[in-house]
C-alpha cells in the first residue's frame, strides 16, 4: 500500500495572535491550540514562523542604520554598540519567538525569518543576516526541531554567499533538516518588464528594509541579470530558481539534510522540461497556497509533506479548513501513480521499497543464485508468457518432424522448461527437451521436478553450457541470461559456448538483444552511489528502479541537427552468431568478437546536472515476440514485466549541461580472459552559429564536429551558465531555409566546454567474471 502524503497547515504570526485571543484555558499555549485544532481538521503537522515581529524590529534597529544625518549620530552609535553586543552573544528575548516548549516543537515545521537577507548585495546586511540565521538555527536545535524551512535566495549574484551560510548551518548541526523554499520558476520571468525589479528589502546601511509586517509567505521574485529583458521568457530566466538550487546544493556538497520545499504558487508551466527537472531533486515539502489549483500535486514523488497556507483565510466558503486536506487526499488517492502502486501485478506495486535503491547486478555465471532469488524471478507474469509465445511460434515455423529437440540452457528451477512443454503441447508438435544447469543447488530442484512433473519428456544435464556435452545437436536453444543492459550478465559469452550444440540452421531464443543509454539527473542516485566515498562506488553500474530521475536528453536532432534520439542504442548481439573464429570443439579462440564500443550524441534541450547514464535493454525472443525495459517500447513489448530494473552508470562528478548543449557519450564493453567490464566517459559541447557568409570560417567536418576553429565572431553563443538562450530552437529549420541560410548542419559548429574522467579504466572497480 502506498503511504499517503503528510499534510501541514501553515500559520502566520497573526494566526498565532488570534489563537491567543481565542484561548479558553483548554490549551496551555496558542501554538498548542493551533496544533490540536489542525489535527482535528485532518492535518498532520503545522508550519509556523519561528520568530515574532519583535525580533525583526530589534534586529532592524540594531543592524540597519536608518540615516546618516548629524542628529542621529548618537542614536547610531548606540545601535552599533547594541549590534556589537548582539554579534558577540546572539540570543532571543522570550517575546521574540513563537515557541518555547518542547511539546510545541514536536509536530512543527519551523520557518526561519523570511526577511533575513543571506544574499543581500550589502556586505553588512548579509553578515548580520547570517548571524541571525545561526541564532535561529541554534534555538530551533535547542527545541529539538527536526526541520527548518529557509527563505528563498533572491539575488542570483549573491547565491554563493547564501549557500555558504547554509553550509555553515549544516556543519553546525548533526540531525536537523534544512529545506529551502523555492518557486518552481520565477513568475517574474513571464511578466512584461518595463522597469527594473525592486528586490525585496534590498538594503544598505543607509536605508530601511521594507520587510513585511508579519513573516508572511510570498512567492519570491528573483532578480537575475536578465530581468529587464524580453516579453517571452527565455530559458535562462525560467531556469533561474533551479539554477540557484543547483549552486546551493553543490556548495553544500550534496548534503542529504538539505532538501527542497517546492513552492507551487506560480501557475504550472506547460513546458514539461521545467517540471521534470524537479523530479530529480530532493523535494521533501510542497508549498501549496489555498488559492492554487491543487490537482497539480499528484505527480510528485517521495510523499513530500504538503504545506498548505491560507486555509483559514475563508477564500473558499464551502467546506471549511478540513476541505482542503480532504481534497488533497482525494487527488492523491485517485492519481495514476498511487492507483498503479495499489494494483497488484503492476511494476509500481512490485517495486515498492526498491525505488531509487541501488543494487549490485547479479553475477549468475560466477555465483550460484539462491532459491529465493529464483522465486522472485518466477513471479513475473510477462517474461514467461512471452517466452512461451516465442517457443510456440518457433515450433510452428519449424518444419514438421517427429523429433524436434529443444534445449533450455541455464534452466534455474525450471520455469522455462515448464513453459516449453506447454508450448509443445499447444503447437501439437512432437518435441523433446534437454535442460542444462550449472548451479548444483538448483539442479536438485530440477531433479525433483523431472521426477514429479516432467518424466521422460525432459532430460537433465548438470554443467556449464560452455563445456557440457549433449547427445545430439538441437533445433531450438532457449536461454535467459539477460541483464538490465542486455549483455551485462554475459549472455554473449555463454551463448558462444552453447551454440556448439545448436544445428547450423537452428533457432536461438532470444535471437538478439541491444543495449541503450540516456543521460540522467538524480541527486538521490548520485548521493547513494557515493555513500562510501570510495572510487569503486562511483565506477560500478547499479540496477535501480528509477523514481526521482530526470532524463536530460530530448528528441529532434538538436541545434546542429547531428544528435540522435532521447534514448540511443549502443550495440546489439545476435544469435546464433556466425562471426567468431572457433576451435575444433566449436568454441571461440578469444573473446575479441564480444568487445563493443559506442559513441552517442545527445541533444540537451533544458539545462540540468548530469549524474550518470541510464541503461536499458530490448530483446527479440523470436519474430515479433520480445522483452523490453526501454521506456519507449516496454509497454508495447512487455507491459508490467517485473524481472528487470534499469541500470545506472554513475559519474564521479556531476556534469552541468547547459540548455541546447550537445553531450557526447562514449561507452565500451571490454574483456580479457577472465572478465568483462564497461568503461564510460562524456564530453560536452555548445553548438554555435557562424556568420554564414564570412570567408574566415573553417569548420572541421572530418569527424563528429569536436573541434570548431573560427576566426570570425560567433553569432549568439549561449553562456554555459545561467543565461543559455533558446534562440536556436525557436528558429525552425524551415525558417532558416526561408531566410536563405544554409542548413544547420553546415552552419553550426561546436565548442567543447566540459568532460568527465574515464570511468572504470581496465575494469579497476567493477567487472563481471567469466
Ligand atoms: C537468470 S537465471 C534464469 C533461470 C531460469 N531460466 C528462469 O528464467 O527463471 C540464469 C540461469 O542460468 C544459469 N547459468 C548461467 N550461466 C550458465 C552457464 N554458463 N551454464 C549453465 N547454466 C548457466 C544460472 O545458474 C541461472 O540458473
Amino acid at each position: 500500500m502506498a503511504d499517503a502524503a503528510s499534510l501541514a497547515s501553515c500559520f502566520t504570526f497573526d494566526d498565532i495572535s488570534q489563537a491567543s485571543a481565542r484561548t479558553d484555558g483548554s490549551d496551555k499555549t496558542p501554538v498548542l491550540k493551533l496544533i490540536r485544532e489542525s489535527h482535528a481538521k485532518g492535518y498532520d503537522f503545522v508550519c509556523l514562523p519561528l520568530t515574532t515581529p519583535k525580533w525583526r524590529e530589534r534586529w532592524r534597529n540594531m543592524c540597519i542604520v536608518p540615516s546618516a544625518s548629524a542628529n542621529d549620530t548618537d542614536e547610531n552609535a548606540t545601535a552599533e554598540q547594541q549590534a556589537e553586543a548582539w554579534r558577540k552573544a546572539p540570543s532571543f528575548l522570550h517575546e521574540e519567538v513563537t515557541i518555547s516548549r518542547l511539546d510545541e516543537a514536536v509536530p512543527v515545521l519551523v520557518m526561519v525569518s523570511d526577511w533575513l537577507q543571506l544574499d543581500s548585495t550589502d556586505d553588512w546586511v548579509r553578515h548580520d543576516s547570517e548571524i541571525a540565521l545561526r541564532q535561529e538555527v541554534a534555538y530551533a536545535s535547542y527545541l529539538n526541531v527536526q526541520t527548518v524551512i529557509l527563505p528563498p535566495p533572491r539575488h542570483r549574484s549573491q547565491v554563493a554567499s547564501y549557500a555558504r551560510a547554509i553550509n555553515e548551518c549544516l556543519k553546525s548541526t548533526t540531525y536537523m533538516n534544512f529545506s529551502i523554499r523555492l518557486p518552481i520558476y520565477d513568475p517574474a520571468a513571464f511578466q512584461p518588464k518595463e522597469s527594473p525589479p525592486i528586490p525585496p528589502s534590498a538594503t544598505s546601511v543607509s536605508s530601511t528594509p521594507s520587510a513585511p509586517s508579519t513573516p508572511k509567505i510570498v512567492t519570491p521574485r528573483i532578480s537575475t541579470s536578465k530581468s529587464l529583458k524580453a516579453a517571452r521568457a527565455p530559458e535562462g530566466e525560467i531556469n533561474a530558481t533551479w539554477e540557484m538550487w543547483d549552486i546551493i546544493r553543490t556548495l553544500c556538497d550534496y548534503n542529504t539534510r538539505l532538501t527542497l520545499t517546492l513552492d507551487l504558487t506560480p501557475p504550472l508551466p506547460s513546458n514539461a522540461g521545467i517540471l521534470n527537472r524537479w523530479m530529480a531533486e530532493p523535494v521533501h515539502h510542497i508549498f501549496l497556497p489555498a488559492s492554487t489549483f491543487i490537482a497539480n500535486v499528484k505527480g510528485y514523488p517521495h510523499h513530500p509533506i504538503i504545506i498548505m497556507s491560507g486555509v483559514s483565510s475563508g477564500l473558499h466558503t464551502k467546506g471549511g479548513e478540513s476541505a482542503y486536506a480532504q481534497y488533497v487526499r482525494h487527488v492523491e488517492k485517485t492519481s495514476s501513480a498511487v492507483q498503479a502502486a495499489m494494483t497488484a501485478g503492476t511494476v509500481e506495486h512490485f517495486a515498492q521499497g526498491y525505488q531509487d535503491y541501488l543494487q549490485n547486478p547479479l553475477q549468475p555465471l560466477m555465483d550460484n543464485l539462491q532459491s529465493i532469488t529464483y522465486q522472485t524471478f518466477e513471479q513475473d507474469p510477462v517474461k514467461y508468457r512471452n517466452y512461451e509465445e516465442a517457443v510456440y511460434h518457433a515450433l510452428m515455423d519449424w518444419p514438421d518432424s517427429d523429433h524436434i529437440v529443444i534445449c533450455v540452457a541455464g534452466a534455474g528451477r525450471g520455469p522455462l522448461v515448464e513453459r516449453s512443454l506447454t508450448a509443445i503441447k499447444r503447437s501439437g508438435r512432437s518435441a523433446f527437451v534437454y535442460a542444462v544447469e550449472k548451479n548444483p543447488n538448483a539442479f536438485v530442484t530440477l531433479q525433483g521436478r523431472k521426477q514429479n512433473e516432467w518424466g521422460d519428456s525432459v532430460q537433465l544435464f548438470f554443467g556449464d553450457m560452455r563445456h557440457v556435452e549433449l547427445p545430439e545437436q538441437v533445433d531450438i536453444l532457449i536461454t535467459e541470461l539477460l541483464g538490465s543492459f542486455g549483455d551485462n550478465e554475459l549472455s554473449p559469452e555463454c551463448l558462444d559456448g552453447a551454440t556448439r550444440f545448436l544445428k547450423p540452421d537452428g533457432i536461438s531464443i532470444p535471437s538478439s538483444y541491444s543495449a541503450h543509454l540516456a543521460p540522467l539527473s538524480s541527486s538521490k542516485l548520485f548521493n547513494n552511489a557515493r555513500i562510501s566515498r570510495e572510487i569503486k562506488g562511483m565506477e560500478t553500474p547499479y540496477v535501480v528502479m528509477f523514481q526521482n530521475v530526470n532524463i536530460l536528453s530530448g528528441d529532434g536532432g538538436g541545434v546542429s541537427g547531428r544528435c540522435g534520439r532521447k534514448i540511443q542504442q549502443c550495440w546489439e548481439f545476435e544469435h546464433p552468431r556466425k562471426d567468431a573464429t572457433v576451435d575444433e570443439r566449436g568454441l571461440p579462440l578469444t573473446n575479441s568478437h564480444n568487445v563493443r564500443s559506442a559513441k552517442l550524441s545527445f541533444h540537451i534541450p533544458h539545462s540540468g546536472i548530469m549524474h550518470g547514464l541510464a541503461g536499458y535493454f530490448e530483446a527479440v525472443l523470436y519474430g515479433h515476440v520480445g522483452l523490453s525495459i526501454h521506456p519507449h517500447s516496454k509497454d508495447r513489448v512487455s507491459k508490467d514485466m517485473l524481472s528487470w530494473f534499469p541500470l545506472f552508470f554513475p559519474f564521479k562528478e556531476p556534469l552541468y549541461l547547459p540548455s541546447n548543449s550537445e553531450l557526447h557519450v562514449s561507452i565500451w564493453r571490454l574483456t580479457n580472459e577472465r572478465q568483462v567490464w564497461y568503461e564510460w566517459y562524456a564530453e560536452l559541447f555548445l553548438p554555435v552559429f557562424n556568420a554564414p557568409s564570412s570567408p574566415e570560417h573553417s569548420e572541421d567536418t572530418s569527424g563528429d564536429g569536436s573541434f570548431f576553429t573560427c576566426t570570425s565572431s560567433h553569432v549568439a553563443v549561449p553562456s554555459p551558465v545561467i543565461d543559455a538562450v533558446d534562440a536556436f530552437p525557436s528558429l525552425e529549420r524551415s525558417e532558416l531555409r526561408k531566410s536563405g541560410e544554409e542548413s544547420p548542419r553546415s552552419t553550426a559548429g561546436v565548442i567543447k566546454i566540459g568532460q568527465t574522467s574515464l570511468h572504470n579504466p581496465g575494469g579497476r572497480s567493477s567487472w563481471i567474471g567469466l
